[in-house]
């Protein structure tokens, strides 16, 4: 990584529109534990700009969202939008979804409709605010279609569609374009930027959700960076380049290596890097979502490559034609597992890494089933609890009820088939899909 962004300090930015303060997110998992999501949360978003809110996936970037816009309550803490508290839906705030959320049974033009009939807006005006919206976002001709019969590209004009016709003036966006292809995406990118740049919508502040780090520099006049468990803002990033921007610009370069930077540090990273005893309280460790077969497949990559053990992460995201929060769920595995370290936008190998790389497929195994026992306290803990059971077998279940104790469902039931999907690769216990049961393998592992 040679070139260094460096931020300028003038940002064309009027007064706060929307601010959040000291705000806390704390949710109850099922067996009534606290979990914190958001952790003293302080916000601006200022008049004339585009902000982009990045982080790693599970780190609260959706709660704080909800939370801004009034769908759900900060735990502590306030939400102001143009200095009123907000304590709910507030007309002057529109939100578009990732997925769309259209309603199937209504029409493109009832779906568009729908955003001012909650407003409360008379029948004529609402038909004629509605018809705007849709001419302006480019779905004229579309006006009776249903959704199943649009492409997703459409549909989230659709959605679009809906929020602007409430002439925002702030408008959040979810994610809005990771649900389409690549040039669809592209195109709606651009025509959002547009009608922002001519001022052809009232809308006065942009908040958007993202994994993409391409997309945020492309479109963002600041960059938020969030961390994980619980979500702090941990850097804020100005991109002062012209538009419309040039992604082979070095500067525009520049400033995507500078995030990726910021996205490598160890609290950017997935949290629980750090946690390696083996003690209750670790088994609330989420882990990355990341297949045996990535993790490897990218160790032997860096291992392969041109600098033997390192690798900048951009080119690797660009080589492997990957998403970058594709790639930092592999990274963070393998950070988490001791095979890597990711710092400044790069990935090195340890040597244990290293030793990996260059290991046939039994010694593999041996390798990943060591540091798996070491560093990853869930896989222990089945381990464990499989070798005193008489049968050596235990549900799956059994486990899932545990780990609820620390998280929510979803993440659970995705750490837990994280953790059996590396022990089963380890040969450190077997696994019975059909039965849903945890068993040590029969040569005892
Ligand atoms: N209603 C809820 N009850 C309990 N836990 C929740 C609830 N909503 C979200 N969570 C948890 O809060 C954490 C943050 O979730 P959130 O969806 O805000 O993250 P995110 O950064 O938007 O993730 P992604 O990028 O994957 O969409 C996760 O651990 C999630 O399981």
């Amino acid at each position: 990584m040679a070139t260094t962004f460096t931020p300028k300090t003038t940002a064309s930015v009027g007064k706060v529109i929307l601010s959040a303060r000291n705000l806390h997110k704390i949710f109850k998992t099922p067996e009534g534990n606290d979990l914190l999501v958001l952790d003293t949360i302080n916000l601006d978003l200022a008049e004339g700009e585009i902000v982009a809110l990045l982080g790693r996936s599970g780190s609260g970037k959706s709660t704080l969202l909800r939370c801004l816009i009034g769908l759900i309550s900060p735990s502590s803490g306030e939400v102001r939008y143009r200095n009123r508290l907000v304590t709910g839906p507030m007309p002057g705030m529109a939100m578009v979804f990732q997925s769309f959320a259209l309603f199937p049974w209504l029409t493109v033009l009832e779906n568009v409709e729908l955003g001012l009939e909650m407003q409360g807006v008379p029948e004529g005006e609402r038909r004629r605010r509605a018809l705007g919206a849709i001419d302006l976002i480019g779905l004229d001709g579309f006006e009776s279609a249903y959704p199943k019969e649009l492409s997703g590209g459409m549909r989230q004009r659709v959605g679009f569609a809906r929020a602007l016709v409430t002439n925002p003036d702030v408008l959040l966006m979810d994610e809005p374009f990771s649900a389409l292809d690549v040039l669809t995406a592209e195109n709606l990118r651009a025509e959002l930027l547009d009608l922002w740049e001519e001022r052809r919508i009232p809308t006065r502040a942009i908040l958007m959700v993202t994994h993409n780090i391409d997309e945020a520099v492309l479109m963002a006049d600041r960059v938020l960076i969030l961390s994980s468990n619980p979500g702090r803002i941990i850097s804020s990033q100005q991109i002062d380049l012209p538009r419309p921007r040039d992604r082979n610009d070095p500067a525009f370069l520049a400033a995507v290596e500078t995030i990726y930077r910021a996205m490598t540090t160890p609290e950017a990273a997935f949290a629980g890097a750090a946690a390696v005893e083996i003690d209750h309280a670790s088994l609330g460790m989420r882990l990355p979502e990341a297949e045996v077969a990535q993790i490897i497949g990218l160790i032997e990559r860096v291992e392969a490559g041109p600098d033997r053990g390192r690798d900048d992460l951009p080119a690797l995201v660009a080589e492997m034609q990957l998403d970058a929060d594709d790639l930092f769920v592999i990274t963070d595995a393998a950070e988490l597992l001791g095979f890597a370290q990711t710092r400044e936008g790069d990935i090195t190998l340890l040597p244990e890494g290293v030793k990996l790389a260059r290991s046939d497929i039994q010694e593999r195994k041996v390798i990943f089933a060591e540091h798996l026992m070491n560093r990853v306290p869930l896989v222990a803990h089945i381990r464990r609890v499989l070798a005193t059971r008489p049968d050596h077998r235990a549900p799956r279940e059994r486990f899932l009820t545990e780990l609820e104790d620390f998280m929510g469902a979803e993440e659970a039931a995705r750490t837990l088939d994280t953790a059996i999907e590396w022990g089963r690769y380890a040969e450190l216990f077997e696994y019975d899909a059909r039965e849903g049961r945890l068993r040590l393998p029969e040569n005892g592992g």
